[in-house]
């Protein structure tokens, strides 16, 4: 049920970054009554040309369409998606391998993250309660007072002051500048040596140069590629590689030696001169793994989305994560009435294990994909996956399937995955165990016969083995 602030009084929520969490935690805040402020830095992206520097398209999955089905929004965005059944597998030798994800309703989506965005900011503006400030950057606020000071689109400095202050300003944030500066607050920030870079492969006669829905991979130990489809027909591939890779290859033959060495396949579908001219075009760009804790300071400010957790991207759930926040925060606001004292505690207590939990586990596939997935290694995982959950679907649950198709907490799943590694491993041991000695007693007992000899005549044939040696 939605009200609007003045009727029922409420208080002054001030959202930090109109990207794509903070925009959509205006609408749950909006949704409550809350008087609710966007500050964006940027100008609104509704009106901009080009979204610069930002990976184009993104993976929705499961829980950030359930923050989305609570702001009335999914069927719309999904309908604006285009689903990924399976992974497409790309070898070196060009076979395509497909992998489905699960059951029939197991799909993630590919979604343009710009018009996500503004898909978002829409539904918050439309809300009576709420007020959207484009090139409005913040510069600090008060924890004591909940004072805010942001540089305004004239030049000028502008204060706020807000009941709650919600830093959605993403992985660089500057509301978390000021919890920086507090005891006992837990920070870390960690640059991984890949970087990455996006290269498009366009239509061909008019379609879809792979097969759509599909999420598409070239898994090359070191070097990863992934492609997601767009609704213009086109793929946004994202090229991941240590920026060490990326500065050796300074002209269009190495880099066409590059391709032909480890994406062979992917030169004819993004075209030799679109190669040349994207990969030149902008230099690689960073990946980050930012985690904190405590997410919050006293009842004045509360951090979400990248502002609290920016994880490497290689498990496609940072929006999701950031999504699913929302839906914490604001399950945790109806147990405690809204009181922001109560409320800030525990929305730390309940989601900063979580949130950690994914992004080490990103992390920890990060280094996985980058040690030793290849093509044939990601196929027999995937293989030994599905048939596991296949023969024990209540024991053995991919971990990609918790993760990705279900809201199990982050960290129970991971807990989850570790048990049942455990159960695989002793499994394993176990059959292997049994294996060798059926083996031996199926050879003793249906093997070739040896004649029956005893004890005394076998020691006889050692007597006269010694007697001939000598
Ligand atoms: C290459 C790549 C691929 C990814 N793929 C996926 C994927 O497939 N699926 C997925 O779930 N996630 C993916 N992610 C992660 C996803 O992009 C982020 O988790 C998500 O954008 C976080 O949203 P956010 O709103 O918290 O932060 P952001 O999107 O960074 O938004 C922060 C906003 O705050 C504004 N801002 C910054 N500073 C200030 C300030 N001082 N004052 C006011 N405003 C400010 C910024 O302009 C911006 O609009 C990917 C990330 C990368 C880098
Ligand atoms: C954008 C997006 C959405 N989901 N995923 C994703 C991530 C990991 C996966 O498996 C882990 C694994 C595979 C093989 C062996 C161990 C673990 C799978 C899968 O199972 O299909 C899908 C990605 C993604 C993002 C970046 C890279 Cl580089 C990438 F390859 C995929």
């Amino acid at each position: 049920m939605d009200h609007s602030a003045k009727k029922n009084n409420k208080k002054r929520v001030a959202i930090v970054g109109g990207g794509l969490v903070g925009a959509l935690n205006a609408s749950f805040f909006a949704k409550r009554g809350f008087a609710v402020t966007i500050f964006e830095s940027r100008e609104d992206i509704r009106c901009a040309k080009v979204v610069k520097g930002r990976s184009i398209n993104l993976a929705l999955s499961h829980r950030g369409r359930q923050a989305l089905k609570h702001i009335g929004i999914e069927e719309k965005i999904v309908s604006m998606g285009i689903p990924m059944h399976a992974r497409m597998i790309h070898s070196l030798n060009g076979k395509q391998s497909p992998i489905p994800y699960g059951k029939k309703g197991q799909y993630i989506l590919s979604v343009d993250r710009a018009n996500l965005n503004k898909e978002l900011l829409s539904v918050a503006e439309a809300y009576p309660n709420t007020k959207l400030n484009f090139n409005h950057k913040l510069l600090d606020w008060s924890p004591e007072t909940g004072a805010m000071t942001f540089h305004g689109p004239d030049g000028n400095e502008k204060e706020f002051h807000a009941d709650l202050i919600v830093g959605c300003d993403g992985a660089f944030s500057a509301t978390r500048k000021q919890f920086l500066r507090r005891s006992r607050f837990n920070y870390s920030q960690t640059y991984i040596p890949h970087g990455y870079l996006e290269l498009t492969i366009p239509p061909r006669n008019g379609d879809f140069a792979m097969k759509p829905n599909f999420l598409h991979i070239w898994p090359r130990h070191t070097f990863m590629m992934i492609a997601l489809p767009n609704l213009d027909k086109t793929f946004t591939c994202t090229l991941f590689m240590p920026f060490e890779d990326f500065e050796k290859i300074t002209t269009g033959n190495e880099l066409l030696g590059f391709f032909q060495k480890n994406f062979p396949d992917s030169i004819p579908l993004i075209g030799v001169d679109a190669l040349m001219r994207d990969f030149f075009r902008l230099p690689a760009q960073a990946l980050v793994w930012v985690t904190c804790s405590p997410y919050h300071v006293l009842d004045s400010c509360v951090l979400m989305g990248d502002a609290a957790h920016a994880m490497v991207p290689f498990y496609g759930q940072g929006m999701n994560a950031g999504f699913e926040d929302c839906i914490v925060f604001n399950e945790i606001m109806d147990q405690f009435n809204e009181d922001f004292a109560a409320v800030l505690p525990e929305y730390t207590r309940v989601r900063a294990p979580d949130d950690q939990a994914m992004a080490e586990l990103a992390m920890y596939n990060y280094v996985e994909m980058r040690s030793h997935v290849n093509s044939r290694y990601f196929l027999f995982r995937k293989f030994l996956d599905n048939t596991l959950h296949f023969v024990m679907p209540k024991t053995i649950i991919p971990l990609y399937t918790m993760i990705t198709f279900t809201r199990t907490r982050y960290r129970q799943a991971v807990i989850q995955w570790q048990w049942q590694n455990k159960v695989i491993t002793h499994g394993l041991w176990i059959f292997g165990t049994m294996s060798i000695v059926g083996a031996a007693y199926l050879l003793l007992k249906y093997g070739p016969k040896k004649p029956h000899i005893t004890a005394e005549q076998l020691w006889n044939r050692v007597l006269a083995l010694k007697w001939l040696q000598n």
